[in-house]
């Protein structure tokens, strides 16, 4: 199982505005999302711990080692992360030479790359796209390329950030295959999101960004039922618990099902007489 320990983590682009004054957090191998406002400090948080960014002061752990002690090679070994800007990304002309671009580069043999490439490429569902220009796709399929090309590194640990930025229905119910995926392989999969109704539908535990802080970080259906902390976040709650208030109900619906099995337990047993007061 993979740990990841934060402990009382300082961090600041400059010494005016520091963004992060002694954050603590573990994370093992429960699905965890990260939701917060637009510059809370999310994306920062998964650069340090990717080691794109040092900490002024405290430590990040993964399974006991720290993170300073790991040169940038090794911790790309355990940790990929999906930016959120797939133009950020991608350096190579060819698909398949993108994807097997980070494998190789954590020392995978051309075999495996390849092998983990077409597997990747085929799970975000791209494979007939392998020989064409990345640059030629569209953005969702871009931002697809960049999801296998992590995936392709098969890292015990894998960062999204912002995974369903751009996409349409079909590629939002892929990602949600692939994180389940992912999960019950036993990876650490952690997800910076704005997509409240994704967040509700696939994470196991959410976490509250807000200035720089932990608001709040609980199982999805506690979260999501706090309210008066969502509204301080600016954050909503996801429309199908909203759905389920609107229609009376007290418990926090995550899901479609969840909000379907409630309707049909409270009007199968009533007649139609009753329900129309008749
Ligand atoms: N390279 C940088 N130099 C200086 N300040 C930065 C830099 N990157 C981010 N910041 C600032 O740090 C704060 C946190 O930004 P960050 O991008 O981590 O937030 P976020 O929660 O990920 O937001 P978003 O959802 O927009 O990605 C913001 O005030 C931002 O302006």
């Amino acid at each position: 199982m993979m740990r990841l320990i934060i402990k009382d983590l300082h961090f600041s682009y400059s010494l005016e505005s520091p963004i992060f004054h002694g954050i603590n957090l573990e994370i093992s191998n429960q699905s965890t999302a990260l939701i917060g406002q637009n510059g809370a400090g999310k994306t920062t948080l998964v650069k340090l711990l990717k080691g794109l960014l040092t900490p002024s002061s405290g430590e990040i752990l993964i399974n006991g080692i720290n993170t300073k002690e790991q040169t940038a090679a090794k911790l790309a070994k355990t940790i990929g992360l999906v930016f959120q800007n797939p133009n950020d990304q991608i350096f190579k002309n060819r698909v398949m030479d993108e994807v097997m671009f980070g494998p190789l580069n954590i020392g995978q043999t051309v075999k495996e790359a390849k092998q983990n490439a077409t597997e990747a490429l085929e799970m975000v569902g791209l494979s007939e796209h392998a020989e064409r220009n990345p640059y030629d796709l569209s953005l969702s399929q871009r931002k697809l390329v960049t999801i296998a090309s992590v995936l392709a590194m098969r890292t015990d640990i894998i960062i999204f950030d912002e995974p369903t930025m751009g996409q349409d229905h079909d590629g939002k119910e892929k990602l949600k295959r692939i994180i389940r995926h992912l999960i019950n392989e036993g990876k650490l999969v952690l997800c910076i999101l704005h997509d409240m109704d994704f967040v509700a539908e696939v994470f196991e535990r959410t976490i509250i960004f807000n200035q720089g802080k932990i608001l709040l970080d609980g199982d999805t259906r506690t979260v999501f039922s706090n309210e008066e902390i969502l509204n301080i976040a600016y954050l909503e709650q996801p429309y199908i618990t909203q759905l389920g208030k609107q229609l009376g109900f007290t418990e926090t619906f995550l899901n479609e099902d969840e909000l379907i099995a409630q309707c049909k337990a409270r009007y199968n047993n009533i007649s139609i007489e009753s329900l129309f007061h008749l």
